[in-house]
């Protein structure tokens, strides 16, 4: 198949639309093209008005599975069909590749350029270039992306990774304060239209926990701890590890006879029976017991600031009445 005169023409035509910007002075000869083409690594093809296919360079006859002693005319569907038989060249993931070729027809040539990024079945990825001149011929260029892509997508996990972290309580595994926060910020406008209930939780004398078990063991205790939360909870609800000692849940959708149902069985399910930690071959008992402050989204509090402290002072409440208790705002109407 010799297409390059023409190739070569519609080079001529390019370089002479580029007007007063000479970037070419003298254009390349039809033998120097035909070699810059053939050992590039990009792929290079051009295709007829009918999309028949009138020149494939070397990585592009590779990836469409051509031989370069091919002499048959071959069209973009029926070269896209043998691939998919041969599952070679294009990553068609579909059972129909006739779907798969109509959605391409709708874009190509839909534009004098337009670029998009291929992948193939051997794992690679290309950004392709079309260019279609006005009488229908199209020009397309591809190059190899694989590494950057490769890269692009271990950044994004990484990314993904170091997010994780930074929300995540190392220790528990739950929400950290900032994650907290933002969460509940960023749905503070909607909590406000819904019932939404705020919940504080401080572990009662944990100091004396880690004085009488060590400090390995009120690790543990708090790990332990943050599973019982989990189990009386629902999942639209959030729970977080906001400080030492210190944790909270957001309720949605939650009134305020739901809110103290929840600490109950919190409560109930502390005292039932002691925590069974093991450290280093050591088993101890734990006796944990919690105070709960608790405000509602639907009282004053018109930010997650305001809310914030009305629970705090619940808690503050709960602690000087005793500890080991739950105390509510008042849920206005
Ligand atoms: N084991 C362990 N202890 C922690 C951690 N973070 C904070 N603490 C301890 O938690 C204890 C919190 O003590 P305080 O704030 O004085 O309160 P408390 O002893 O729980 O007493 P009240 O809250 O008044 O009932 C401190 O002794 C901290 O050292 C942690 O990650 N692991």
């Amino acid at each position: 198949m010799n297409f390059l005169p023409q190739l070569h023409e519609l080079l001529r035509i390019l370089n002479a639309n580029i007007g007063e910007i000479k970037i070419m002075h003298k254009l390349p000869s039809h033998e120097h093209l035909q070699v810059y083409f053939e050992r590039s690594d990009d792929l290079f093809g051009w295709f007829s008005p009918d999309d028949m296919l009138l020149y494939a360079n070397a990585r592009l006859r590779n990836l469409f599975n051509l031989s370069s002693r091919d002499q048959r005319k071959l069209s973009f569907a029926e070269i896209i069909r043998d691939c998919f038989n041969a599952q070679r060249g294009p990553l068609i993931e579909t059972d129909c590749v006739d779907d798969w070729l109509q959605h391409a027809q709708t874009k190509r040539r839909s534009a004098p350029h337009r670029r998009f990024q291929l992948d193939t079945t051997d794992g690679r990825w290309y950004m392709v270039s079309e260019t279609c001149d006005t009488a229908g011929y199209l020009f397309m260029h591809g190059v190899d992306i694989t590494d950057l892509v490769d890269r692009t997508n271990d950044l994004t996990q990484e990314q993904r990774r170091l997010r994780r972290l930074a929300n995540t309580d190392a220790l528990t595994g739950v929400f950290n304060r900032r994650a907290f926060v933002t969460a509940i910020e960023n749905h503070f406008e909607q909590v406000q239209r819904d019932p939404a209930c705020l919940i504080l939780i401080d572990i009662d004398h944990f100091k004396q926990i880690n004085d009488d078990f060590g400090h390995p063991t009120g690790d543990q205790s708090l790990v332990r701890l943050t599973e019982i939360f989990s189990q009386h909870i629902r999942p639209g609800d959030t729970l977080a590890r906001i400080g030492g000692d210190e944790f909270a849940l957001f309720l949605r959708g939650a009134t305020g006879k739901a809110a103290l149902d929840v600490t109950a069985r919190i409560r109930k399910a502390l005292q039932k029976k002691p925590l069974h930690i093991e450290v280093a071959d050591k088993k101890f008992d734990v006796c944990i017991r919690c105070s709960f402050g608790i405000a509602f989204s639907s009282t004053t509090a018109d930010n997650f600031e305001n809310l914030y402290s009305q629970a705090d002072d619940a808690l503050i409440e709960a602690k000087q009445k005793g500890r080991n208790q739950a105390v509510a705002q008042a849920e206005s109407s």
